[in-house]
């Protein structure tokens, strides 16, 4: 394990990705990839099509092994350490596609998520009523009264996901990674899909998770309105590789940034901007 220095610097930082380099077959998803997430901060991940973020966050959250390179959570190195571990360790994430169980109802998803760290697992808490119970019992009370209310969701508590309009189940997503109780929690594209009220609402429950919950966020986002508006942080992958990060004023600004996105469409012309174009 390679610890970080104990410094104040490090003691800020929530996620240190040092030199991580990922390959299928001949294809380089990402090489020698490098940043830090400030504890506390939203930090983005931009970057045009195929440029590498799914893949990094496939290695963060430990679908994929690193050919080379660490991952650093709270300190510690995640080598060898399978998603579940990662999950009660305090990483959560959603996914680019939703990934509920549609015919299980909002709250039944949302309790998925906290059995990551119950102490009796799914099964168990079928067989052992006393402890399951009363853990159960906590469960509910946290969830009914904190993330229900929090994400505006009492009216569709009981509602099967599979009924929910698309941004309602986004949200319930979002739900379910925060009843992990995450300390970092990874969006996979959280307002993909959705039209522009549906995006404002997640915007600003996404600076509440942040501010409210004591949650640090890490994004993978193609909205760059949204990316730029809320976030402290933004990183810019291009072909598997850091090619800019800093504030959002910088990075937009940033002529390899604007090289990079030139032609891909509306992220093109909402980076390089009328007037450059
Ligand atoms: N499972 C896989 N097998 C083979 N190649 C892959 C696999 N996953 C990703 N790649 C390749 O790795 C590179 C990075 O892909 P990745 O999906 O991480 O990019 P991305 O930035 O998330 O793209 P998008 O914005 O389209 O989601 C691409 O060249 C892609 O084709």
């Amino acid at each position: 394990m390679r610890g970080l220095p104990v410094t104040e610097a490090a003691r800020d930082v929530i996620l240190g990705v040092e030199g991580v380099s990922l390959a299928f077959g001949g294809v380089r998803a990402l090489t020698d990839v490098s940043f830090s997430v400030r504890r506390g901060s939203i930090t983005a991940v931009i970057g045009p099509n195929g440029a590498g973020k799914t893949s990094l966050f496939n290695a963060v959250s430990g679908f994929y092994r690193p050919c080379s390179g660490n991952i650093i959570f709270e300190g510690r190195s995640l080598a060898g350490t399978a998603p579940p571990e990662r999950a009660r360790l305090g990483l959560a994430r959603t996914f680019q596609n939703i990934a509920l169980f549609r015919g299980m109802t909002v709250l039944d998803n949302i309790k998925l998520g906290r059995h990551a760290h119950m102490r009796t697992g799914l099964l168990d808490a079928l067989v052992y009523r006393g402890r399951a119970r009363r853990e159960e019992l906590e469960l509910r009370a946290e969830i009914e009264e904190r993330i229900i209310d929090f994400l505006e969701i009492q009216h569709i508590r009981n509602a099967p996901v599979a009924t929910l309009p698309y941004g309602l189940r986004k949200r319930v997503e979002l739900a379910r990674a925060l009843a992990m109780r995450p300390r970092l929690l990874m969006l996979d594209e959280p307002v993909a899909g959705m039209n522009r009220e549906e995006t404002e609402d997640m915007a600003r429950f996404i600076l509440d998770v942040k501010e409210e919950w004591d949650v640090t966020i890490l994004m993978v986002e193609h909205d760059m309105g949204m990316v730029m508006d809320i976030s402290d942080h933004v990183v810019v992958l291009n072909f598997g590789q850091v090619i800019a990060e800093g504030g959002p004023a910088a990075v937009q600004a940033d002529p390899a940034v604007v090289a990079a996105y030139l032609g891909a469409g509306d992220l093109g012309r909402r980076l390089s901007g009328p007037e450059a174009a």
